[in-house]
């Protein structure tokens, strides 16, 4: 007979990560549903989902249902996660518990809407962890000490930053600019500048292969296919990492103010430790070429990316399973996580 599993969830804009207690993780998915719109039916969650994104015929829509790191639509997002949990735990006879990971600016209205969609999708229990304290156990930092870190947590529709020290938040701000908003960046910079209309997913691809914000040593062109919005037609434009970087000036200066004013807040023997510890970087909009660099010359504290730095809030997530049973019994207080049902 199977055993119940406690499951972690990173309920992620762009991804859904579940990690499964003494498994690791056992699912990587982009957050999308595909629907077919006459009879309301789930067709395909994740992957298969994504592929369908701005190419569906008439009586199928492919919906990303979060958006900006909260449940933009809630049916949705229930669905989604019925569907990743039901492939997680098989045909378990119980329900799991399951930890799910939330940005720390988030409203106690969305914190009910998240807790509601693990239930109805089929979880026991329900319990939240703040994303950047996620982040930093999944990246291997010893957050239990007085001891000040500062982790920037840059996912798909939000950017988290926070000092943590004592396993708590000491100070935190969360911004709706992140990869997707980068994205979006290159379609309109694609449009004003070259008159060409782009995709979603072209952006993303040039945002990965030449994008960066930080002056690369050898500057690297890539050639972008889209429609010409003089002419109607498709045309092929070669576009520079420099270009990248005008494009996304705008987004990562909001984040870089984010960083200042957090670090403004922050009591100064913390400050002090960050200096000494660094700033880690997590999630996979981190991950854009010289992001450490412009920090680390932005701030003058050595800005470093974690390993896996896009996996961090899942692995931390599923770290944080071990403390579940003391959390039942009162004795763990990990940060403002809460059960409440
Ligand atoms: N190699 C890469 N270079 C640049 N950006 C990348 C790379 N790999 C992933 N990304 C970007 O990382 C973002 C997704 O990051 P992540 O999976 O950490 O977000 P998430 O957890 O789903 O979102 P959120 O934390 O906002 O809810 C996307 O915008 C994606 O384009």
């Amino acid at each position: 007979m199977a055993m119940t599993k406690d499951i972690g969830i990173d309920l992620g804009t762009a991804s859904v990560l579940v990690y499964v207690k003494g498994k690791g993780i056992v699912l990587n998915e982009p957050s999308v549903v595909a629907l077919d719109k006459n009879t309301g039916k789930l067709l395909e969650a994740g992957a298969q989902a994504q592929a369908m994104l701005g190419r569906t015929p008439g009586n199928i829509v492919a919906i990303r249902p979060l958006r900006e790191g909260v449940i933009s639509d809630y049916d949705m997002t229930e669905r989604m996660l019925r569907e990743f949990i039901r492939k997680v735990s098989g045909f378990s006879l119980f329900k799991p518990r399951v930890i799910i990971c939330v940005p720390s600016g988030i409203t106690e209205v969305e914190e009910r809407a998240v807790i509601d969609a693990g239930i109805q999708a089929g979880a026991r229990k329900v319990f939240l962890i703040e994303e950047p304290v996620a982040a930093a156990i999944g990246a291997g930092i010893d957050i239990t000490q007085p001891d000040g870190h500062m982790v920037v947590d840059i996912g798909g529709g939000t950017a988290d930053i926070a000092v943590i020290s004592l396993s708590g938040v000491v100070e935190s701000a969360s911004i709706k600019i992140a990869g997707d908003q980068l994205n979006e960046a290159v379609v309109k910079y694609m449009r004003r500048k070259h008159n060409l209309l782009v995709g979603e997913r072209t952006a993303e691809d040039m945002k990965k292969r030449i994008g960066c914000v930080f002056p690369k040593e050898e500057d690297e062109s890539m050639d972008v296919k889209g429609r010409c919005l003089l002419t109607g037609l498709p045309r092929v434009v070669s576009v520079s990492s420099s270009e990248m970087m005008t494009a996304f000036e705008e987004p990562v200066d909001r984040i870089m103010e984010t960083i200042h004013s957090v670090l403004e807040r922050t009591p100064p023997e913390l400050v002090a430790d960050i200096s000494t510890n660094g700033i880690v970087m997590t999630g996979g909009g981190s991950l854009v070429s010289g992001f450490d660099k412009l920090i680390t010359s932005r701030t003058g504290i050595h800005t470093m990316i974690a390993e896996d730095a896009q996996s961090c809030v899942a692995l931390g997530t599923g770290k944080s399973l071990d403390s579940l049973n003391h959390m039942q019994d009162g004795t763990m207080n990990l940060s403002r996580r809460r059960q409440m049902n």
